[in-house]
């Protein structure tokens, strides 16, 4: 498998709550595929100095907003200002990313931080799926299993996932609690049954 590429211009995103192993298995994955195939990225931490100066900021609980909109909407602005180098990397290759906007749904809106009197529902989804029109996923896999205890998560924010899974059935993936190879070996099969999988150009 060392010699796989993954698809140019694939999407490929990986979600959930907090310490269920995403980034263990982003960093598994980049083992597994030809590194140049694809390009990792972190919302909110996105490409420049704004994106990843604003992420600092959010995850220091002294300087961070303590409104939930005004968090979600700092998330937002990394997102809309990493559009276009997104766009741009996946015309080269495909792109990994690691959160997307169904975390601002999840952690926004789904799990009630951010009420009706805040910004109605349909206007912050509408806002939330505008700043991603264009930037459609191929698959997103989604990791409830979480290892430990982490205060980020809520049940509210699981049954968030759930929800967004049910909504977009045909590209919800849930990863299932395995050993580590296990779940590495389960993502690679289902990239490959996608065709997101491309064997090593001679
Ligand atoms: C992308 C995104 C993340 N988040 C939250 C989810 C996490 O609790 C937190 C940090 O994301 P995370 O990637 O889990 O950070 P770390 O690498 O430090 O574990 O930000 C939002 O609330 N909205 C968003 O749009």
């Amino acid at each position: 498998m060392e010699s796989v590429h993954l698809r140019p211009g694939a999407l490929i995103v990986f979600e959930g709550l907090d310490g269920a192993g995403k980034t263990t298995q982003l960093n598994c994955l980049r083992g597994r595929v030809r590194p140049e195939s694809a390009t990792y990225v972190h919302m909110p931490t996105g490409f420049s100095r704004f994106t990843q100066t604003v992420r600092t900021l959010l995850d220091d609980r002294e300087v961070r907003p303590v409104s939930g909109l005004a968090q979600q909407l700092a998330h937002l602005a990394c997102h809309a200002e990493s559009q276009a180098t997104l766009h741009e990397q996946r015309s080269r290759s495909a792109v990994v990313l690691d959160r997307w906007w169904w975390s601002t749904l999840a952690y926004g809106i789904l799990s009630g931080v951010i009420s009706d009197a805040d910004m109605p529902r349909d206007a912050f989804e509408r806002v939330v799926e505008s700043t991603w029109a264009g930037m459609t996923a191929d698959v997103v896999f989604l990791f409830g299993h979480v290892h430990g205890f982490d205060s980020n998560n809520s049940d509210a924010i699981a049954a968030g996932y759930e929800t967004l899974a049910a909504r977009y059935p045909a590209l919800a993936v849930w990863v299932p609690d395995f050993t580590i190879e296990e779940v590495t070996d389960t993502i690679l099969e289902e990239l490959d049954h996608r065709h997101l999988l491309l064997p090593e150009r001679s």
